[in-house]
């Protein structure tokens, strides 16, 4: 029997009171794989995220988590599964250093509490050495080792973004997603970002699916683009054929970023 995929929709609606937000999504993400999620604004790519992670609930469809029905479940559940995020707007915890930062975004693999401290000191500490371990690593792989004893409120925007790609790595998901990790920067973080993105696919065989609306950054980081508009899925396929297709073209008329990638 072929293996599920990582990820799948299938027929997943969403809606809010008369607004639609999604409208029978369907799509598959295999382990590995680097997509983006485009659409103009509105177009219900958030919702897909909400929807992924357990925030949402969707009244009709499905989602799967390699063939194990997620939809319904509560979002730390969804976590445990696999599933990791990184937000829009950085919500790192600024005064904090960049290490404790990481640190926190372990709790999901931390199995002893307050209790274990006290009653099983031992074990706390080795757990405790465990978690500072991989959170280094982490780190290392990010190269945000420079950083790691400054608070993230010191710290450049670019560096704050690829924190907040490390903390969501903490609860080593299988499936990242990232909203619009290259919001706000400058060519050249926006290119530093990029290529520590593909490392961390490289080295950790971790799957992604990148909300971006920098569409030369979506062409050169992704191998496939799925767009939605008005909730429903319109294209899907790798980057050259999705920026032809005459639907997403219209899509996004009058949105001169897609007429400068296709160029
Ligand atoms: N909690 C909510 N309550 C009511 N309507 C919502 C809610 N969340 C999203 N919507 C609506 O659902 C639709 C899709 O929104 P969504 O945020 O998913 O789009 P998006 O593609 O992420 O947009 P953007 O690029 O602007 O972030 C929009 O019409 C939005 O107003």
């Amino acid at each position: 029997m072929p293996e599920a995929p990582l990820l799948e929709l299938a027929k997943v609606t969403l809606r809010f009171g008369g607004i639609q937000a999604l409208s029978q999504v369907s799509f598959t993400l295999r382990e590995g794989e680097v997509a983006a999620l485009i659409g103009p604004n509105g177009a219900g790519k958030t919702s897909v995220f909400n929807c992924i992670c357990g925030f949402y609930t969707p009244q009709e469809g499905e989602i799967r988590l390699r063939g194990t029905r997620v939809s319904g479940l509560k979002p730390h559940r969804v976590a445990r599964l696999g599933v990791g995020r990184g937000f829009q707007n950085i919500e790192l915890f600024g005064t904090l250093s960049c290490l404790d930062n990481v640190l926190l975004g372990r709790h999901l693999h931390v199995r002893a509490g307050v209790l274990g401290a006290l009653f099983a000191p031992r074990a706390w500490w080795r757990d405790e050495t465990a978690q500072r371990r991989r959170a280094e690593e982490l780190l290392e792989l990010l190269e945000l080792q420079p950083y790691r004893n400054f608070p993230v409120l010191a710290l450049p925007y670019g560096v704050q973004k690829l924190i907040e790609v490390a903390r969501a790595l903490a609860s080593e998901p299988r499936l990242l997603l990232l909203d619009e990790p290259t919001a706000g920067m400058t060519a050249e973080e926006k290119d530093e970002m990029m290529f520590r993105l593909l490392r961390l696919r490289a080295e950790l065989g971790i799957t992604l699916l990148v909300i971006e609306h920098d569409l030369r950054v979506v062409s050169r980081l992704a191998e496939r683009i799925i767009v939605l508009d008005y909730g429903v899925k319109i294209a899907d396929g790798p980057p050259g054929a999705v920026q032809r297709d005459p639907e997403v073209i219209r899509a996004y008329l009058g949105d001169t970023r897609l007429a400068e990638v296709s160029a």
